[in-house]
């Protein structure tokens, strides 16, 4: 894993979230896009090398709706950026690591994205992303 890509932030109102991060990082979001398959908007801030990622709910079916059902918002997942994503989710799985879709699946701002189970992870949902060529 070479960095941290982002920070996956459970937001309620993303709009107002919106503000708040504006205000707080002293900087305009650079993007907002709707993910059909994970059923989230999302709205992406850089900071440095990194990015923070506010992600909406855009039905209940959503694994950011049946989160908030249970948690308040805050911190929902972290994201490392990888080189050759199949070669990380072999090594991963070898090591024990429960993976939620072997098969990389359509993220966000251009890439794969891999999940890993909170469970085999101290309690920290892990996303796997490699950049789209
Ligand atoms: C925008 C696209 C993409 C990107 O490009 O960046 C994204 O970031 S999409 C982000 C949203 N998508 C996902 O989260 C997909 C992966 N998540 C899942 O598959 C599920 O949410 C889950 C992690 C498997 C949990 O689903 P489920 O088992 O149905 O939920 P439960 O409520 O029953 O939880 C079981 C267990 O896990 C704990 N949990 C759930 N979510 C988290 C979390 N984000 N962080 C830490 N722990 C989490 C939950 O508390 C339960 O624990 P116990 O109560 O102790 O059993
Ligand atoms: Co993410």
């Amino acid at each position: 894993m070479r960095k941290i890509e982002h920070i996956g932030i459970a937001v309620a109102n993303l709009d107002k979230s919106n503000e708040l991060f504006c205000k707080l990082l002293g900087k305009q979001h650079f993007k907002t896009e709707i993910v059909e398959g994970e059923s989230v908007e999302t709205s992406f801030f850089q900071v440095g090398d990194a990015k923070i990622e506010l992600l909406q709910a855009t039905n209940a079916d959503s694994p950011i709706a049946k989160y908030l059902d249970k948690k308040p918002e805050g911190v929902h997942h972290i994201a490392f950026d990888v080189e050759d994503i199949h070669a990380e989710v072999k090594r991963l799985k070898g090591e024990g690591f429960e993976i939620l879709n072997e098969t990389p699946k359509e993220g966000a701002d251009n890439k794969l994205v891999v999940f890993l189970h909170p469970k085999s992870t101290n309690g920290v949902l892990v996303e796997l992303c490699q950049e789209k060529v």
